[in-house]
């Protein structure tokens, strides 16, 4: 029967590296020892020998060693914990060491991931975390999952906070209810009025657009957008910033930027003609014509669709093995994939709020504002 893994090993497991190395990695990799002291539970043998396994591996590469013989079970723990990692890099075993050890902490202290928990309590928004995939719930069924600005605001704020929690391996966006969410809440241009008055609030609207559309184009993990349902404006225009695009079948697709005498958002301008060729961009941001999800799929806006039986699960399918997968080399491969815009969205978005900024004090805007809000009455 294995005797308990003695906590000697696990605080052997735990030395700070002698050589002192100042990659970023290394640093987070020796931070993550130095915290893995400081837990106050037993995690556990498991954790120990997985602990001890990753430990090995990123210090000494593969396992070099022979099987323990006789009755050592602890000596054989070990050297399977450590065997078991196959060929895995000393990068990525450091990796995994750093999410583990994050994942343990989680369990003592809130952990940087904990830190979208800001996102949760906005009003309208809910945040959750599992098994390495970070979830931001859009959550007003009542509006259509409309956005505030301070879902915009703790959206962008979860994510950058993601973007180096090593146990957030990939995000999801997605909305409550029948809708994915039907755009920027119109009323917001009403309720957000500073005292500065109208000027102000186009330069609030400007920043607050830019970091939100910023933190989705930085975020150097896999982004995923499950589109429970129909999307209108921005929630549309932002599908190109993320890595994988996945519909409902009944979900559609609509960007009414002119009527509301605005313009496109979330690099839209840039992408949509590179994704659906200037004839089919130009019908969605001129025309407006609402798309089927058949449609955006064929045009390249969409990964995939599900019946909305399947959806939820096949989504999860997905997530969950890309979190399952080693996060260096994702983190790497995403950032070949994106290398060559990821500064040209930077400055695409800032060109577009720019004329956003300028869109939101024109009488065009104004009108259709007033025209939607005032429309029931
Ligand atoms: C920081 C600033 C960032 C700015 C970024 C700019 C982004 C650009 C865009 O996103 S443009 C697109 C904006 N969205 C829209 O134009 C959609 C507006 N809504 C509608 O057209 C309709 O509501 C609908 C088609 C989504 C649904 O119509 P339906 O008739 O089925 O239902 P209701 O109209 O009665 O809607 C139910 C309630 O939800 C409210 N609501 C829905 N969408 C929005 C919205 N975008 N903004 C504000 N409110 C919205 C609607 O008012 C109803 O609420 P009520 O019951 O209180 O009246």
């Amino acid at each position: 029967m294995l005797s308990v893994v003695s906590r000697s090993l696990f605080s052997r497991t735990s030395g700070l590296g002698s050589v002192r190395c100042f990659s970023d990695l290394s640093s987070r990799f020796e931070a993550a020892q130095t915290k893995l002291n400081t837990l106050t539970e037993d995690p556990g043998n498991a954790a120990k020998l997985k602990i001890y396994g990753l430990f090995k591996q990123a210090n000494q590469g593969p396992c070099n060693i022979p099987k323990p013989g006789g009755f050592n079970f602890v000596a054989k723990a070990k050297y399977d914990a450590w065997k078991g990692l196959g060929d895995m890099t000393q990068d990525q075993a450091k990796e995994e060491y750093i999410s583990f050890v994050a994942e343990l902490a989680g369990a003592d202290e809130p952990s940087p991931a904990a830190a979208p928990a800001a996102g949760a309590a906005t009003e309208g928004l809910d945040v959750s975390q599992e098994d390495g995939v970070l979830t931001i719930r859009l959550n007003r069924p009542e509006k259509f999952n409309a956005l505030t600005w301070a879902m915009y605001t703790a959206i962008g704020e979860t994510l950058n906070a993601a973007a180096e929690n090593p146990s957030v391996k990939v995000a999801v966006i997605t909305g409550t209810g029948k809708w994915y969410c039907s755009g920027n809440d119109l009323s917001n241009f009403t309720k957000n009025m500073p005292a500065g008055g109208p000027q102000e609030m186009a330069s609030n609207g400007q920043k607050v657009l830019n970091d939100f559309c910023d933190a989705m184009i930085k975020f150097p993990k896999p982004l995923v957008a499950a589109v429970n349902g129909p999307a209108i404006g921005i929630p549309v225009t932002t599908l190109g910033l993320c890595d994988l695009v996945y519909c409902t079948d009944n979900a559609t697709f609509k960007t009414p930027f002119v009527s509301l005498g605005q313009s496109p958002e979330g690099c839209s301008s840039f992408i949509f003609p590179r994704t659906f060729g200037f004839a089919k961009a130009n019908e969605m941001l001129l025309t407006e014509r609402q798309i089927t999800a058949q449609e955006a799929c064929d045009g390249g806006l969409v990964t995939r669709i599900f019946t909305e039986d399947r959806f939820r699960d096949e989504v999860d399918k997905v997530v969950k093995h890309m979190a399952s997968l080693p996060p260096q080399s994702m983190r790497i491969s995403k950032g070949l994939i994106r290398q060559e815009v990821t500064e040209k969205l930077l400055e695409v978005n800032k060109r577009e709020c720019e004329v956003l900024r300028e869109r939101w004090l024109s009488d065009e805007c104004m009108t259709a504002i007033m025209n939607f809000l005032n429309r029931k009455k």
